[in-house]
C-alpha cells in the first residue's frame, strides 16, 4: 500500500499533480471538497463569520477521504490533513476566530489524527509532496483557474492573506517531520502544459520513492 499526500498553498498544483500521480502510478485520486463546497464562498464573502464552519467543514471531508482512501491500496491525496492547522490558525491570527473555537479545533484536529492512526496498519503517508511556488506564481495561478471568490478583484485584502500563507508554508514544510517529504519547484516546472516539465518531475517523485523504499528494505 502507498500512500501519497500533496501539500502546498492554494493555486499551487496540487490537484493538478495529483491527477499526474494518479495516472502515471495507476493509483486512486482523492480530491478536496471545491466545487461542491457550500461553505467555501460564504467564507470568501465574509471570513469573520465562516472560518471555523469552513474549518470543520473542511476537517470532516479530509477526515471522509482518508478513510476512503485507506480502504484502498495504492492512493494519492490533494491536501494532507496536516495543514489544516496552518490555515485555521492564520485565520484565527487574523481574528477570524476566537479562542474557545481555536481550543475546540485543535482538540478535535488531535482526535481525528489518532482515530487515523487507530483506523490502519498505514499510520502516516509514505510521501508528502509539497509543490512550492512563489507569491508571483500563486497569484498567476489563482487567476489562470479563475475561481471567483479567489481573485484579487474579488476581495483586494485577499493579497496579504495570500502572502502570509505562502510564507507560512515555507516555515511549515521545513519543520514537516511526520513523514517523509520532498519539495517539487512549481515555479520552474510547468508541469501542466510542458510534457518535458512533466517527467522531470514525475521522475523526481519516482526516484524519491525508490530512496525511500531502500531505507526500509
Ligand atoms: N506547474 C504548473 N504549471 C503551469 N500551470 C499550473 C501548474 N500547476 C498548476 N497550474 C495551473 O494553476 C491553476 C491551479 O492549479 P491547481 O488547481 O492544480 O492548484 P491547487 O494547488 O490544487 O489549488 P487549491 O488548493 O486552491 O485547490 C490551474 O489552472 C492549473 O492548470
Ligand atoms: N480557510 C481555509 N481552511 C482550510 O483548511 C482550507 N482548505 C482549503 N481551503 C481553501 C483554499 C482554496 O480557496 C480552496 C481550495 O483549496 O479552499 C481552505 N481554507
Amino acid at each position: 500500500m502507498t500512500v501519497l499526500v500533496l501539500a502546498g498553498t492554494i493555486g499551487a498544483g496540487k490537484s493538478s499533480l495529483t491527477e499526474m500521480l494518479a495516472e502515471e502510478l495507476n493509483t486512486q485520486a482523492f480530491y478536496e471538497s471545491v466545487d461542491d463546497n457550500k461553505v467555501l464562498p460564504l467564507f470568501y464573502e465574509n471570513p469573520q463569520k465562516y472560518a471555523f464552519l469552513l474549518q470543520i467543514y473542511f476537517l470532516n471531508k479530509r477526515f471522509d477521504s482518508i478513510k476512503k482512501a485507506l480502504s484502498h491500496n495504492n492512493n494519492v491525496l490533494d491536501r494532507s490533513i496536516y495543514e489544516d492547522s496552518l490555515l485555521f490558525h492564520l485565520n484565527a491570527d487574523l481574528g477570524r476566530a476566537d479562542e474557545t473555537e481555536v481550543e475546540v479545533y485543535d482538540d478535535l484536529l488531535q482526535n481525528m489524527l489518532e482515530e487515523i492512526d487507530s483506523l490502519s496498519f498505514k499510520k502516516r503517508p509514505d510521501l508528502l509532496i509539497h509543490v512550492k511556488v512563489s507569491f508571483d506564481k500563486m497569484l498567476e495561478r489563482i487567476q489562470k483557474r479563475g475561481r471567483v471568490y479567489e481573485q484579487l478583484d474579488y476581495d483586494p485584502s485577499l493579497y496579504d492573506y495570500y502572502k502570509e500563507l505562502n510564507n507560512r508554508y515555507d516555515k511549515w514544510f521545513e519543520t514537516f517531520n511526520i513523514c517523509p517529504k520532498i519539495q517539487i519547484d512549481g515555479d520552474r516546472y510547468d508541469f501542466v502544459e510542458d510534457p518535458t516539465a512533466r517527467t522531470e518531475v514525475l521522475r523526481q517523485i519516482k526516484e524519491k520513492l525508490k530512496e525511500i523504499e531502500g531505507e526500509r528494505a
